[in-house]
């Protein structure tokens, strides 16, 4: 399977998760930012799975980021990378099959994975899985005890798709 996991992640958590999903589906997977999964470096997958964090209870766009106020002293979040909003936006047509995921704090507070999902399957890519949230403990992490190894299973499971 030559898989291709999109993120965006502000502060490592999304990209950690990424990267354990990635590590599930094995051999020949490629891990993206959104900066980095242009329509040229997504082309060849056979195979999608995107997540994000859950911002203001959605998929983060451009308002949400820039509206987030670096703290002096606290982590700086990597505002490097589009937001999943725009990413999805900008997103080709196609017909892969694809998986979504979303990183978010406990509690009832909104969900990502519906807005790309909808997004997705509104652009003709076929949904392969059901949805996957992990948790973590606050907005910079860290990533709730297990959710590496639950995304790692996660993958492992995609890769049988
Ligand atoms: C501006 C802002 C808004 C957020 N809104 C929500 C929210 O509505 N629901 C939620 O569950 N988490 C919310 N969070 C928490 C993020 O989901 C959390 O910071 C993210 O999962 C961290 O992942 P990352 O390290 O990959 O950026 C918010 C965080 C920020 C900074």
């Amino acid at each position: 399977m030559k898989a291709v996991v999109v993120y965006e992640s502000l502060w490592g958590n999304t990209a950690a998760i990424a990267q354990a999903i990635a590590e599930g589906l094995g051999p020949g997977t490629r891990v993206m930012s959104t900066r980095e999964a242009t329509a040229g470096a997504i082309r060849d997958a056979d195979f999608l799975v995107v997540g994000s964090p859950v911002m203001g209870f959605s998929v983060p766009n451009e308002r949400m980021i820039g509206g987030i106020q670096v703290k002096a002293g606290s982590a700086p979040p990597d505002l490097s990378q589009p937001p999943m909003r725009t990413w999805l936006d900008s997103l080709v047509p196609g017909e892969k099959p694809f998986a979504a995921f979303e990183t978010r704090v406990k509690g009832p507070w909104g969900k990502a994975t519906p807005a790309i999902e909808e997004s997705m399957k509104k652009l003709g890519y076929r949904k392969a899985s059901e949805a996957q949230k992990f948790v973590v403990e606050g907005t910079q992490g860290p990533l709730k005890e297990g959710e590496i190894e639950r995304a790692r299973q996660w993958g492992a499971e995609l890769s049988r798709w």
